[in-house]
C-alpha cells in the first residue's frame, strides 16, 4: 500500500448466510442478513459459541460457505479465494512470524506476490511508519510489547491494500489497561484510514466503545443490529437486555420489559407509598468511584433468576442517602424507562413472524408500580 492513499472503503452485504459444520447438526450460522455501511466500524457481538467467527471467518474466505452470498461492494465474493477477495485478517494472537524483523513481518506477503526488496521494504516500511512503529522497524516481535506488536500486526494487513479489514478478538492477548489505550488506537486508526472495519468481541464494553454499529448475535442467528445507544437504550429482547448488561428484567402482566439499573427508583421502605412499589432487600453495595452499585433481592418473588436486581446510584446520591446490607426497600421506574421486550430471535428452524416493536416508551413520566407475576 502506499502509505500516503486510502482505498475507497467498501460495503460488505451478507445474505442468507448459513454454515453448517456437519449435516445434520445445528447451523453454527443460520440465515444471517447483515449490511455493513461502507467505512464504518461494526462489531460482532455475542457470548461463547453464537456464530461470531465463524461468520467473521467466512467473510474472510477461510471458511466455506454452507448457503447464502457475502457480496463486497456488490460484487459477490462468495466463491473467491481469501487472498482475492479485498479482505485481510487480524488475528487475536498477531500471528507474527518471530524469527523476522517488523519490516520483514510486514513485507511478507509483498515477498510472496515476487515484489523486490527494496519496493517491498519500502513499503512495509512506510505502513510502520504510518502506524508510529518507524523507529522499531529492525526489532523481532519478541523485542516489542504487546501494542507495538499489534500495530505491526496492523500494519502487516494493510500492505495487502484491503477494503475492509476483519478483526477476530484483537485485543485479547493484551492486558486489561493495554487494551483499553489499543482500543482507543484501533478506532483512530479506523477513521484515519477510513476502512471498513469488522471486528469479533465477546466484550459488551469494546463493542459499545468501538463501534458505529453492533451486530448482537446469539445461537447463529441476529438478536440486534444498532448503533450502541439504540442497542443499549432499546434492547430487542430479554437476551439482549440480559448480555449487554446494566439493565433489570422484570415479568409484568404486559410481557417482560427491561430497566436501566440507573434509571431505578428505591426508597426506604418505610417511606415508600403504599401500593404497587416491589419490595427488596438490599444484598451488597459495591463502590464503584462515580458510581455505588446497590445488590437487591426481591422479596416473595418466586420466578428463578429474576429475583436479583441491581441499582446505580451516583456517588452523590449514595452518600445523601446511603443503604446499608440488610436494608427493607421499595423499588420503581417510571414508565418511560420501561422497554417492552421481543421473543429474540430465533434460528430460522424455528422462527415465528417478526416480534411486535421492542419499546414501549411512553412520553408521560409516571411511576409504573409493577408487580412480577
Ligand atoms: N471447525 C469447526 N467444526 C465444527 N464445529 C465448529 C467449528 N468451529 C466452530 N464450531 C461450532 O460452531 C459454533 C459457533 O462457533 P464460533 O467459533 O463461530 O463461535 P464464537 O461466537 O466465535 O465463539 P468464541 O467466542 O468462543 O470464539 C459453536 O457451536 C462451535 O462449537
Amino acid at each position: 500500500m502506499n502509505a500516503a492513499a486510502t482505498p475507497e472503503p467498501a460495503a460488505v452485504e451478507i445474505v442468507a448466510l448459513t454454515k453448517r459444520y456437519a449435516p445434520g447438526t445445528p447451523a453454527a450460522v443460520d440465515r444471517i442478513d447483515l449490511r455493513i455501511a461502507s467505512g464504518s466500524y461494526c462489531c460482532l457481538l455475542g457470548p461463547s459459541g453464537c456464530g461470531k467467527s465463524t461468520t467473521l471467518r467466512m467473510i474472510a474466505g477461510h471458511e466455506s460457505v454452507s448457503s447464502g452470498d457475502i457480496l463486497l461492494d456488490n460484487r459477490n465474493i462468495t466463491n473467491l479465494p481469501a487472498a482475492a477477495r479485498g479482505t485481510a485478517m487480524m488475528f487475536q494472537s498477531f500471528a507474527l512470524f518471530p524469527h523476522l524483523s517488523a519490516t520483514d513481518n510486514v513485507a511478507f506477503s509483498l515477498k510472496m506476490k515476487g515484489v523486490g526488496k527494496a519496493e517491498r521494504h519500502k513499503r512495509a516500511n512506510d505502513l510502520l511508519e504510518r502506524v508510529a512503529m518507524g523507529h522499531l522497524a529492525a526489532r523481532k516481535p519478541g523485542e516489542l510489547s504487546g501494542g507495538q506488536q499489534q500495530r505491526v500486526a496492523l500494519a502487516r494487513a494493510l500492505i495487502t491494500e484491503p477494503r475492509v479489514l476483519l478483526l477476530d478478538e484483537p485485543l485479547s492477548a493484551l492486558d486489561p489497561f493495554l487494551r483499553i489505550q489499543m482500543r482507543a488506537e484501533l478506532r483512530r486508526w479506523q477513521k484515519e484510514l477510513g476502512l471498513t472495519f469488522i471486528h469479533v468481541t465477546h466484550s459488551q464494553e469494546e463493542a459499545m466503545a468501538l463501534a458505529d454499529t453492533m451486530v448482537v448475535m446469539n445461537h447463529g442467528v441476529i438478536e440486534q443490529v444498532g448503533s450502541p445507544h439504540a442497542v443499549y437504550n432499546h434492547p430487542a429482547s430479554e437476551f439482549v437486555a440480559r448480555f449487554m448488561g446494566g439493565h433489570n428484567v422484570f415479568d409484568t402482566p404486559a410481557g417482560p420489559i427491561a430497566v436501566r439499573n440507573d434509571r431505578m427508583r428505591i426508597a426506604a421502605a418505610a417511606q415508600a407509598a403504599t401500593g404497587g412499589a416491589l419490595a427488596a432487600t438490599v444484598t451488597d453495595v459495591e463502590y464503584q468511584g462515580t458510581y455505588v452499585l446497590l445488590g437487591l433481592a426481591l422479596d416473595g418473588v418466586a420466578a428463578a433468576g429474576r429475583q436479583n436486581v441491581s441499582v446505580l446510584l451516583s456517588e452523590a446520591a449514595f452518600l445523601a442517602r446511603p443503604y446499608a446490607h440488610g436494608e427493607a426497600v421499595h423499588l420503581s421506574w417510571a414508565e418511560a424507562d420501561a422497554r417492552v421486550l421481543g421473543p429474540g430471535a430465533k434460528p430460522s428452524s424455528e422462527r415465528a413472524p417478526a416480534p411486535a416493536g421492542a419499546e414501549a416508551a411512553r412520553q408521560d413520566d409516571t411511576a409504573v408500580l409493577a408487580v412480577p407475576f
